[in-house]
This record gives structure tokens, sequence and C-alpha cells, in this order.
């Protein structure tokens, strides 16, 4: 293949990656508001350890295993993220329908429990 074929590859497969992404962030919202009407924590690193032995498990090269679960790992950490700043949009509408300002909190930026 030629530079410019390869590039037209890589575009297409990004535009797929970015497509899975938005699917995996809806199912995460939707994992994350389950687990607040059930008062179970966002973070669970049981499952988290599971999703990188799965990964390992799929990978064929050439990416190492260290390099491909540290990118799960950052779209772990940007999931967690969206699900806390979706739980803390939803504390600070309440607490302003309530009338109770002291109750708001700055939307989180991607830290653990
Ligand atoms: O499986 C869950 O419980 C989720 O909330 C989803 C998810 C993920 O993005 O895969 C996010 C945070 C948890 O720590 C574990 C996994």
């Amino acid at each position: 293949m030629t530079l410019e074929e390869l590039r037209k590859q890589i575009d297409e497969l990004d535009r797929q990656l970015v497509i899975l992404l938005s699917q995996r962030a809806e199912y995460a919202l939707e994992a994350g508001r389950l687990k607040v009407s059930t008062s179970l924590p966002i973070y669970e690193p049981v499952r988290e350890k599971t999703i990188y032995e799965n990964v390992r498990r799929e990978n064929k090269g050439p990416l190492p295993d260290i390099e491909l679960t540290h990118i799960f790992e950052r779209i772990i950490d940007v999931m967690r993220a969206l699900q806390r700043n979706e739980l803390a949009s939803q504390r600070n509408a309440q607490a302003s329908a309530a009338g109770h300002e002291a109750g708001a909190q700055a939307p989180e930026t991607g830290n653990r429990q």
C-alpha cells in the first residue's frame, strides 16, 4: 500500500474507533445511573481487572499487552469521569431546585475514589 492508502485505512479505523468509544460511553453512563440508583460505587476495581484480563486474552499483537492495558486504563478513567460528572450535574440540579446551593459540587476531572 502507498502512504496515502495507509492513511486512508487509518482514518477509517479512527472513525470506527470514535463510534465504538461513543457507544461504550453511552453504556458506561447507563451503568453509572444504575449503580447510583442501587447505591453501588462508581469505581469497581474487580470489574476493571476483569476488563484488562479480557483485553490481554484478545490481544494478538503487534501491540504489547502492557501498552494495550494502558490504553484501556485511560479509556476507563475517562468513563468514570463521565459517570461522576453526570452524577455531579444531577446533584447540582437537585440542590438548585431545592434551594440548597451549599450542596452544589464542581464536576470532577477524572480522579479515582
Ligand atoms: O462496569 C461498570 O460497573 C461500569 O461502571 C463501567 C466501567 C467501564 O467503563 O468499563 C466504569 C467504571 C467501573 O470502575 C468499571 C467499569
